[in-house]
């Protein structure tokens, strides 16, 4: 097979040749969220054992597991109460779903004759359980995984992470050729999709020239940036320019300004030090101190008290509808806006199971194939935590 490109007739050539000669599988990755109510705290428990989310230095390792469980606890009654504002659980399952389903990429990936799964990261359906009950037992002889549009250690650094403590203790997995897509924030489809959302919302307004674009991305500490190499600032900029570019080609020249989300920075804060490696987000020691989080903070007061009059809210550091984008975006900051001065409210839909976006995706997961190469360099990492 020659190399894919993003041209349809190339797409379907690799559709032709992949179906006869392959089992293509492609394992839609994501966080995962509960399902309800009773779910809130486990779920919390598996998020904070991440030992990519919080990051202890290798002295206090052992403390991951009763830290993320006391974290849990403790933060579950607040966080309850949020789930409950958007119907008692998230929406991350359903869209998932949603996305393996969705009629257009269905035709691309029918043609190669690829499973799609669905895995999460911190809920059920695990990765871990997409991986050894159904991947396995279908025997796919090529994997896909289009991950997360930016690349983050948190999210997509720990699920590679996983990946690999799975497929190194397997036969067949190790030897299974995979794809992993790591990062998409710079596919033209993507870029072209959350324009024509902006587009389509910007006039809904009656004077659509005058709202500020408001790009909102979920916050990770600096240290992640500064120390371990995290490239998600960078690459959340680089979406947002592109993002921009394809406005200004289309006339649309309205303002726009990028803040990450604060009240998650409350949530982190509250169980955080700074400490002098400042590659953990947790370090037990004596100088106790908010941790620093990607700047600049949401500051909708800030904006109100400079006359911005009309925004419009774009998430833009995830792909789906999620707890951040119903109650914090949705409730919490358009509740402040309006009461800073900002009379015109507007937020553009995560992209979910938008057509062309999905389509792109499966575009991708084309043009992935030829790169597939069986996990090679596996390193032994931590034990997972098990909170379920
Ligand atoms: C780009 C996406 C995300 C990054 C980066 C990220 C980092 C990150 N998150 C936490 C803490 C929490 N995350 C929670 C849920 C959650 N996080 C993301 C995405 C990113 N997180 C999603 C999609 C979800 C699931 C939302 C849902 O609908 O269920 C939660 C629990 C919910 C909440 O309180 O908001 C916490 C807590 C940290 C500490 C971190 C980086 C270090
Ligand atoms: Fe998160």
């Amino acid at each position: 097979m020659g190399n894919c490109t993003s041209s349809e007739k190339f797409v379907q050539e690799c559709c032709y040749t992949h179906a006869a000669t392959e089992k293509l599988g492609v394992l839609l990755v994501n966080i995962g969220g509960p399902e309800n109510l009773n779910d809130v705290q486990p779920f919390l428990c598996n998020l904070f054992a991440d030992p990519d989310v919080i990051r202890l230095p290798k002295l206090f390792k052992f403390l991951q597991r009763p830290l993320a469980k006391l974290i849990s606890i403790l933060l579950a009654p607040k966080t309850k109460q949020r789930y409950a504002a958007i119907g008692g659980g998230s929406p991350l399952r359903r869209i998932t779903d949603g996305t393996g389903k969705n009629e257009n990429p269905s035709k691309i990936l029918r043609q190669l004759h690829a499973n799609v799964y669905v895995g999460m990261r911190y809920w059920y359906p695990f990765m871990e359980e997409a991986i050894q009950q159904q991947i396995k037992r279908d025997r796919i002889t090529k994997l896909v995984l289009p991950l997360f549009p930016q690349f983050s250690i948190t999210t997509t650094g720990s699920s590679i992470r996983v990946l690999q403590r799975i497929f190194m203790h397997d036969a067949y997995l190790s030897r299974l050729p995979v794809s992993i897509i790591r990062f998409w924030y710079q596919r033209q489809g993507y870029i072209r999709s959350i324009a024509d959302s902006i587009v389509t919302q910007l006039s809904k307004f009656q004077k659509p020239e005058e709202i500020l674009i408001f790009f909102s991305a979920h916050g990770v500490p600096v240290s992640y940036v500064e120390n371990a190499g995290d490239p998600y600032k960078d690459q959340i900029e680089e979406c947002i320019y592109l993002i921009m570019r394809e406005l200004k080609a289309r006339g649309v020249r309205n303002d726009h300004t990028l803040a990450y989300q604060v009240s998650f920075r409350a949530r982190v804060s509250a169980f955080t030090w700074n400490n002098n490696d400042n590659l953990s987000m947790l370090a037990l020691q004596s100088r106790v101190g908010p941790v620093q989080l990607l700047k600049p903070y949401t500051n909708l007061v800030e904006l109100g008290r400079k006359g911005v009059k009309s925004l419009l809210a774009v998430p833009i550091s995830f792909e789906s509808e999620h707890i951040e984008t119903l109650e914090e975006i949705d409730m919490g900051y358009k509740d402040l806006a309006l009461k800073s001065g900002i009379e015109n409210w507007g937020r553009v839909a995560a992209l979910g199971c938008t057509s062309s976006f999905i389509t792109d995706l499966a575009d991708a997961v084309v043009e992935a194939l030829p790169s597939a190469k069986a996990l090679s360099i596996l390193r032994e990492t931590a034990k997972e935590s098990d909170c379920r």
